[in-house]
């Protein structure tokens, strides 16, 4: 309470010595002699500056911090009385008596009028808690900005062409408009024919001298297919291309390093939108953009140059519009900027509702789902139509806002064009001259403020696209063992381990076991008691949160990674193949394998029969994921694939499932040919690993049993209840002879 109390007395405090500083300054710049209008402006000017930095000051002293909408209404309070002053000399005669005395009433309109304008820029623009926040937001878009152009190194040739041809075409073009004023005058006056034929020969040369730098940049790059793009430049596009498409590779290379964890955790669609659309956004932001950029700045420097030489009044009047422009622009931009991340995200969606329902075409096709599928599509896109429509809204609203202010002001200059011509301070020609530059000059003004919103915009999506590529795979692949022998002894020990996407839930609690070199283990359980998750921890998939797996007494994470991939290799229950011949996916991977090594891999994956069979045998395409092919075929190729690489650690997920009895027996042989080979066999069907040298009961996340099959039959533990349970629920004939015969 009583904190309270003094807090509120030292804010009356302020105001009061605040008012009383101030004032003071009000007043005591009405006794500064003055005797010319440059003289009066110069007074007041310096007054502004003077009670800026008073009210500053003792605010800040008093207060010990200023917040947005103070600083909003200083400066907008001291500063109000030197440009309205400033605005009415450059409108009205010389002549005109320097100023009035200061009084009270002005004063208190003024602060009235700064108060309601600081008010309104708070209101409208959100920054109560996010100033800081806004600040982090441009410095980091700042920083993405340098590291975008950075990446732009290899093209900065391409760049530099662009920006001189732009510069050279700007230039001449921005002495077109002083020509034709001065034609005009030389036809409104005296006529003197080598004055006239002097400017219009000037006219033509830089009419003439853009139009051969813009021809030329539709020449230089002909090698490029941006030619038709017209002025903006080929060579631009050029270099916009061959960065974008630099940046794809870059990122896909960075997402394929990835764990397997974040793709689990992060939507498809949402990867494809940073691939195709972010790195697209992220190569025009600074190509484009900073061409504009530059280009409207030059343009407009030199613009505002010649127009105060025309007239300064007309210039300081017309320079008036761009606090209106620069406020409706920033306004614009918070709303617009936000929307199309919404717009971005929603479209991420869209995408991500296609692509699944496309990618599972049997299963909505079985289930019958396909309207389901639709309606959900459409309600995604009908989300991303909303937000479109907003975002249009906004800015159909900002382009009225826009149009208007650009109007007045036309009426404005117009007005006082006319009184300047009828006062002897300007001529025809020069009004006209003025008149094309300043509807240029708009334009240019707000190219200036829009551009930069664009950029943050873009750059917004770099931001996305860089998160990517500084992503640290959470797995990491930097082990260097390469030992020239390894016997694949493997050993799990103490594992504790959850899937990234449930934390919470944990798979493998304390797991230990051994896998002997040259031996087949069997690991058999109950459905989702984490058999498949030993064969992806032994893949380097995941990392285990507690425990380690060692490989010839080594943790796993100490070999090199392409190493230790070429010695362990996996055959799943879902057998992914991809598009190209049954040859290149047998030698997935491998460089120089040949086709002798192929057909034995082939062979003992009991593929080789049906693959002869074929038209094209080893060349037959098998289609996008194998789809030419029947599961059991896929399943054969899947293990050609495997055996091909002839492999340390052989895993086999679930194959048998889907082959018939001599293909399985085929495979059996096959692998029990290889001695050296330590076997991991995951499997439902239980007659298939009888012959195994260790079988391993899993359940609860834990080894609740091992041996031979003969010595858990006769423990009568797990192993001998699964049998029996895989038994009773066999309610097909064909099930129970699966399960135990
Ligand atoms: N990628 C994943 N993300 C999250 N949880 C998973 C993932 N894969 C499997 N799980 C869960 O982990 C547990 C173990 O799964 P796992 O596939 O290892 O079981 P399994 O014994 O091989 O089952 P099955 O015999 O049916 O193949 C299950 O509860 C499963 O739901």
């Amino acid at each position: 309470m009583a904190g309270n109390t003094a807090t509120v007395i030292r804010k009356v405090i302020t105001l009061i010595l605040a008012v009383c500083v101030d004032l003071s300054l009000f007043y005591a710049s009405g006794f500064a002699v003055a005797n010319s209008v440059f003289g009066h402006l110069a007074r007041l000017w310096v007054c502004a500056v003077l009670r800026f930095s008073a009210l500053s000051a003792v605010t800040l002293l008093s207060l010990g911090h200023l917040t947005p909408l103070l600083i909003r209404f200083i400066t907008a309070h001291s500063l109000l009385p030197a440009v309205l002053e400033t605005g009415t000399k450059a409108l009205y005669h010389e002549e005109t008596q320097c100023g009035l005395l200061p009084d009270t009433r002005c004063w208190l309109m003024g602060a009235g009028a700064s108060l309601a304008a600081a008010l309104f820029w708070e209101i409208t623009i959100p920054d109560s808690d996010d100033a800081e926040a806004g600040k982090e937001k441009k410095q980091k878009a700042r920083e993405l900005f340098m590291r975008v152009l950075y990446l732009y190194k290899p093209d900065y040739l391409l760049l530099l062409a662009g920006l001189v041809f732009l510069t050279l075409a700007v230039l001449c073009e921005m002495f077109i408009p002083f020509y034709t004023g001065r034609v005009i005058d030389i036809l409104g006056s005296q006529y003197q024919p080598s004055e006239f034929i002097s400017a219009v020969l000037f006219m033509g040369l830089f009419s003439l001298g853009r139009y051969v730098t813009v021809f030329s940049l539709h020449i230089r790059p002909s090698v490029c297919t941006s030619v038709s793009a017209g002025c903006r430049g080929g060579v631009l596009l050029c270099a916009i291309s061959s960065y974008t498409c630099r940046i794809k590779v870059k990122l896909f290379g960075a997402l394929t390093k990835q764990e397997i964890g974040f793709f689990e955790t992060t939507k498809t669609g949402e990867i494809t939108s940073r691939l195709s659309k972010d790195t697209n956004l992220m190569g025009r932001t600074v190509c484009l953009n900073v061409n504009v950029l530059l280009r409207t700045f030059i343009k407009t420097m030199g613009m505002i140059s010649l127009m105060m030489n025309l007239s300064w009044k007309l210039t300081f009047l017309v320079l008036m519009e761009t606090p209106i422009t620069g406020l409706i622009q920033n306004i614009y931009d918070t709303h617009y900027q936000r929307l199309s991340l919404a717009v971005q995200d929603s479209i991420a969606q869209a995408n991500e509702a296609a692509n699944e329902a496309v990618s599972g075409i049997r299963v909505v096709r079985s289930f019958n789902t396909e309207k389901h599928e639709a309606r959900r599509y459409d309600d995604r896109l009908m989300d991303t139509h909303t937000l479109k429509t907003r975002r249009d809204t906004v800015r159909a609203i900002y382009l009225l806002a826009r149009r208007l202010t650009g109007l007045c002001m036309q009426i404005f200059m117009l007005y006082y064009g006319r009184l300047f011509i009828r006062s002897g301070q300007m001529t025809t020609g020069n009004l006209v001259s003025f008149i094309l530059y300043q509807s240029d000059l708009g334009d240019n003004i707000r190219t200036l403020t829009y551009i930069f919103g664009d950029m943050l915009n873009s750059v917004g999506a770099a931001g996305k696209v860089f998160e990517y590529l500084d992503r640290k795979p959470q797995v990491s692949t930097e082990g260097t063992l390469k030992p020239d022998r390894l016997t694949g002894h493997i050993s799990f020990r103490d594992l504790s381990f959850a899937y990234p996407a449930y934390p919470e839930k944990t798979v493998l609690q304390d797991f230990s076991l051994e896998l002997k070199s040259g031996q087949m283990t069997a690991l058999v359980g109950p459905s989702g008691e984490g058999k498949s998750t030993c064969a992806s921890l032994l893949q380097r998939f995941y990392e285990p949160q507690d425990g380690e797996i060692l490989l010839d007494n080594k943790p796993l994470k100490s070999y090199d990674h392409r190493f230790l991939h070429k010695k362990i290799a996996v055959v799943s229950q879902e057998p992914v193949l991809f598009s190209g011949s049954i040859r290149d996916n047998i030698a997935y991977g491998l460089t120089g394998c040949s086709l002798d090594e192929i057909q034995e891999a082939a062979r003992k994956a009991n593929a080789h029969d049906f693959i002869k069979q074929l038209d094209k045998g080893y060349d037959t395409e098998v289609g996008e994921g194998g789809s030419q092919l029947s599961k059991s075929e896929k399943q054969r190729i899947a293990i050609a694939r495997a055996l091909v690489r002839q492999p340390q650690l052989l895993i086999l997920d679930e194959v048998t499932s889907s082959l018939d009895a001599e293909s399985e027996n085929k495979v059996q042989q096959a692998l029990a040919s290889c001695p050296n080979q330590t076997l991991l066999v995951i499997a439902h069907r239980l007659k298939t690993i009888e012959k195994a040298d260790q079988i391993v009961v899993i359940g609860d996340g834990r080894v609740q049993e091992r041996g031979t099959h003969q010595e858990l039959m006769d423990r009568k533990g797990s192993y001998y209840k699964l049998r029996e349970k895989l038994f009773t629920e066999g309610n097909s004939p064909q099930r129970q002879a699966d399960a135990v015969a």
